[in-house]
């Protein structure tokens, strides 16, 4: 006669099994219907590619046999930037590297910089990538509309400006195999104390990719959006300056990556052919949690990771919200005792 506890165990194993079983069969599936990434002798465009992230990703396209343009403001950088990006390529010979300096936030010079592109290269973009961002944190009501709205310029516009010369042309020239990327952060997933006007603009791109991925099936436009955590570039220190320490408190939580770690993630995303790219446990974690109707990047273990995630925002819930109320607490106290010595 069986035993209960032989049962219990039998059971035990066939779920187990059974959600092992699901999920090779989730991975199988992604296998199959992902028509890969290659770079191989396409015009790749890297909007915000003269350092940071947009860097990291021109010189792995480099590595992998691209024609790359990098874009940028400032031409000393651009110039330095794509003589590394030159050191990386697969068959110096063969492939073709351009820089167009150029103001993306202006969107004249933002479609003068795609023509540019495509006259130096001989040749019609096929992959965007769109990087260029800037995090300008403070706190909201110590920051003026004009620094919000400069955020949003950038972020959210500078993007728009791009995608949308970029992908009118990819349509009115029928470009086989084209692509997009675009950059929002793991704070395009949730909000986070000091970064108002940032999560607005990197929502606001998330909601563009989401979007768009759907409507340019109609011309097997590929699309995806990149979600990362913190990354050692320029751009992190020059936000650290601005930093409320309170977000610097709770952020620090997030180890951190550096850009050519996120770009060799984010290029293993595209050949597995994800829409919403992660590569880091925080990430994955928000992005199964507040997935909405994206796609999967794998049913079985992301439908699990977002059951966790929900039992896991109830204690983050309440230790930022413990850690803000508290620190409200603090600033009042000190706000009480320049008060009084003020006074004296
Ligand atoms: N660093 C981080 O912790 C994180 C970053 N991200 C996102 O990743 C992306 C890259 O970030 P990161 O590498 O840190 O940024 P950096 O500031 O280091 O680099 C930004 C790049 O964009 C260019 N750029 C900035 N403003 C403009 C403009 N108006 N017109 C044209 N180009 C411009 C810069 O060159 P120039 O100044 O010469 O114009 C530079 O090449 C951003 O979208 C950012 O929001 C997301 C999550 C975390
Ligand atoms: C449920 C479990 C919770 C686990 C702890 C979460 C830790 C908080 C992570 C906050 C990370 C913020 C990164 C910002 C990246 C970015 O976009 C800026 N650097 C702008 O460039």
């Amino acid at each position: 006669m069986t035993e209960n506890w032989q049962v219990a165990i039998i059971t035990v194993f066939t779920v187990l099994g059974g959600i092992t079983i699901a999920a090779v069969v989730s991975e199988v599936y992604m296998w199959l219907t992902s028509s890969g990434f290659s770079v191989r002798d396409k015009h790749c465009y890297v909007a915000g590619g003269s350092q940071g992230l947009g860097k990291a990703i021109a010189q792995d396209l480099a590595r992998r046999g691209a024609h790359v343009t990098i874009v940028a403001r400032r031409e000393s950088v651009l110039k330095e930037a794509l003589e590394e990006i030159k050191a990386c390529a697969q068959l110096p010979e063969e492939q073709k590297f351009y820089y167009v300096a150029a103001d993306l936030t202006n969107y004249e010079e933002a479609v003068k910089a795609v023509s540019q592109a495509v006259e130096k290269q001989g040749q019609s973009i096929e992959i965007l990538f769109s990087v260029a961002g800037m995090a300008c944190p403070g706190l909201f009501v110590e920051q003026d509309v004009p620094t919000l709205t400069k955020i949003m310029n950038l972020n959210y516009f500078g993007t728009l400006h791009t995608v949308h010369e970029v992908t009118k042309r990819m349509v009115a020239e029928n470009i086989k195999g084209a692509r997009i990327v675009l950059v929002s952060s793991t704070l395009g997933f949730f909000g986070l104390i000091g970064y108002s006007g940032y999560c607005a603009s990197k929502f606001a791109i998330r909601g563009l990719a989401e979007a768009l991925r759907i409507e340019l099936r109609m011309y097997s436009i590929g699309v995806h959006c990149y979600f990362p955590g913190t990354i050692f570039t320029p751009g992190y220190e020059s936000e650290n300056l601005t930093k409320p320490q309170i977000t610097k408190d709770i952020e620090g939580a997030d180890e951190g990556m550096t850009p050519e770690q996120c770009s060799k993630g984010m290029f293993k995303g595209l050949v597995r052919g994800e829409f919403a790219i992660t590569t880091d446990p925080i990430s994955m974690l928000f992005r199964c949690g507040t997935r909405g109707a994206i796609p999967n990047n794998n049913f079985v273990l992301d439908t699990i990771i977002s059951g966790i995630a929900w039992i896991a925002f109830i204690p983050w819930r309440m230790f930022v919200d413990y850690t803000v109320t508290k620190h409200a607490a603090t600033v009042s106290k000190s706000k009480n005792k320049m008060k009084n010595r003020k006074s004296e």
